[in-house]
This record gives C-alpha cells, structure tokens and sequence, in this order.
C-alpha cells in the first residue's frame, strides 16, 4: 500500500476548490516560506512537527509542500506513519506552484 499520493499542481488547485476542509504544510526553510507560499499554507519545521501533529485533523486531506517535490515525498511518508490517512505530495513543489502563478 503506497504511504501518500502524488498530486499536481493543477490536481491542488481542483482540491482547493473542492476540499475547503483541505491542510497544507509547506516544509521549506522560513526564508523562502517568507517569500512566498501557498495560501493557507502551514511552514513546518522540526520546532512545530510536534505540536502540529497532535493538533491535527487526522482525518482530513494533507499536502506537502517542498522546493521542488523531492523530500516532500519522505515527509509525506512520515506524515502517513504519524497516522494521517490521506497524505499527498506536490509534484514539482513550490517553484512548480510558482511557475504555474506567475
Ligand atoms: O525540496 S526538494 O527536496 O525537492 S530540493
């Protein structure tokens, strides 16, 4: 049983749509989360990966944000471990979500 699914960018922008109920963690560094990230968009980090987590919404959709879709893939397994059923990564990342905003 695969542990999350790949999602892309037009696939999230479908979801936002449809899923108000939908989280996003975004786990870049703060800088680039600074910068620019998705709307509603959570920034986290090893400080608050705790406290999310047992905050959190088991049940609901999640979706993992990185640089470029790559390590968004081990926290999305992670996050799947920790317990959340529906665990997806964005494909391409955030510089793919960027690219398609601009
Ligand atoms: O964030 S990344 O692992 O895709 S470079």
């Amino acid at each position: 049983m695969s542990t999350f699914q790949h999602l892309s960018v037009s696939q999230l922008m479908q979801m936002q749509q449809t899923s108000p109920e939908l989280q996003i963690v975004d786990i870049r560094d703060a800088a680039s989360y600074e910068t620019g990230h998705i709307d509603g968009a959570f920034n986290l980090n090893n400080e608050n990966l705790a406290h999310y987590i047992a905050d959190a919404d088991m049940d609901l959709p999640i979706v993992v944000v990185c640089y470029h879709g790559i390590s968004s893939q081990s926290a999305a397994t992670y996050l799947n471990e920790q317990g959340f059923d529906e665990v997806f990564s964005l494909d391409g990342g955030y510089s793919a979500w960027h690219l398609a905003h601009l």
